[in-house]
């Protein structure tokens, strides 16, 4: 027979409706569920033997560490039974990058993950969904993608779900990876080109059965006039580790840098990160002493991909060396 393929729902666009089929940008995320998204694409059963479970329904900006937990234990169970060869996570495009990530440090298994969403609701017209979902089940039923790490299926492009990041939010070709696509799915078929360099996986050494709960990480933006009240509150409220969202090459202002040193003299984490659009990427000691100062570089994680890494990390390890070693190596 085919291959067994579960799709996990979680809602977003894929799972949107809009009241006209001219609205591709106004309408609700997280509506339709996941037996009648399957039921959309009868030419999945060409593929695989599809089953699906409504893990939750919503939009994915509303996502939180609770949830991101519940998911990766699903996808974990899953891929330890025999009788599942491939899962498919469907979920919204504005966090998809954060769970995808996720998924990649923290799921022990060589089957095929692949997350998908979509731009345009299916009530739309030239949905994007039906073929991503498509895309993405064939992709996790095929035999080739096993060992890559966790995939995106997007516009019909295969991403790492490591370093692939929305980089436009208004066209369907909103996935991009700074370092490029792994491969294309083109009618049923992958293509590949490269493959990931970073530990993911099977050779992670995080693992979610051992994840109980995620530290808190906070994200504070770098801008022109930047102060430093957003690090002094995130750190009351008692975050373990603050992404600095940086200009440039991750760096900080002269109005901020004081806080730092001191936030960091008590304990927490101080991780370099650049916001610049289309991928950053932050050089040890340059900019700022970070050796010196003892802070952290997020190599080229965006800030959003940084505090999942972080909060990961952080349930082994508080030794800032340790922390940087990983943020090198996944
Ligand atoms: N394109 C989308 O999926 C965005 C819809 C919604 N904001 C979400 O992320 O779930």
């Amino acid at each position: 027979g085919l291959p067994n393929v579960v799709i996990l729902a979680t809602g977003g666009t894929i799972a949107g409706a809009g009241a006209e089929a001219t609205n591709s940008a106004t309408y609700q995320a997280a509506k339709v569920p996941v037996d009648k998204l399957i039921a959309g694409v009868p030419e999945l059963a060409k593929v695989a033997s599809v089953r699906g479970e409504q893990v939750f329904q919503i939009a994915s900006e509303s996502l939180a560490n609770e949830q991101l937990l519940a998911l990766a234990k699903r996808v974990a169970a899953l891929s330890k039974q025999g009788d599942v060869d491939g899962i498919v996570v469907t979920h919204g495009t504005d966090t998809l990058e954060e769970t995808a990530y996720f998924l990649n440090l923290v799921v022990h298994s060589d089957k095929p993950i692949v997350v998908v969403g979509s731009m345009r609701p299916g009530t739309a017209m030239s949905a994007d969904g039906m073929l991503n979902l498509f895309n993405a089940v064939s992709v996790a039923a095929s035999q080739d993608a096993r060992g890559k790490g966790v995939l995106v299926a997007m516009n019909d492009e295969l991403n790492s779900g490591r370093d692939v990041a929305k980089m436009i939010n208004i066209k369907t070709e909103a996935f991009k990876s700074p370092w490029g696509p792994l491969g294309m799915v083109v009618e049923g078929k992958n293509y590949w080109f490269r493959l990931p360099a970073k530990r993911h996986t099977v050779n992670s050494e995080f693992d979610i059965d051992k994840i109980a709960s995620l530290p808190l990480v906070e994200i504070a933006y770098g801008q022109g006039n930047a102060n430093d009240t957003a690090y002094r509150a995130f750190a009351d409220k008692g975050a373990k580790a603050i992404i600095h969202a940086g200009t440039g090459n991750g760096s900080v202002s002269n109005r901020v840098v004081p806080a730092l040193r001191e936030l960091r003299g008590k304990g927490v984490q101080i991780i370099r990160s650049s916001h610049v659009n289309a991928g950053g990427f932050v050089v040890r000691n340059a900019e700022q002493p970070d050796d010196k100062y003892d802070w952290i570089v997020a190599h080229d994680l965006n800030p959003q991909k940084a505090r999942i890494l972080a909060a990961v990390a952080l349930t082994k390890t508080s030794d800032s060396k340790e922390l940087q070693r990983i943020f090198w190596e996944y």
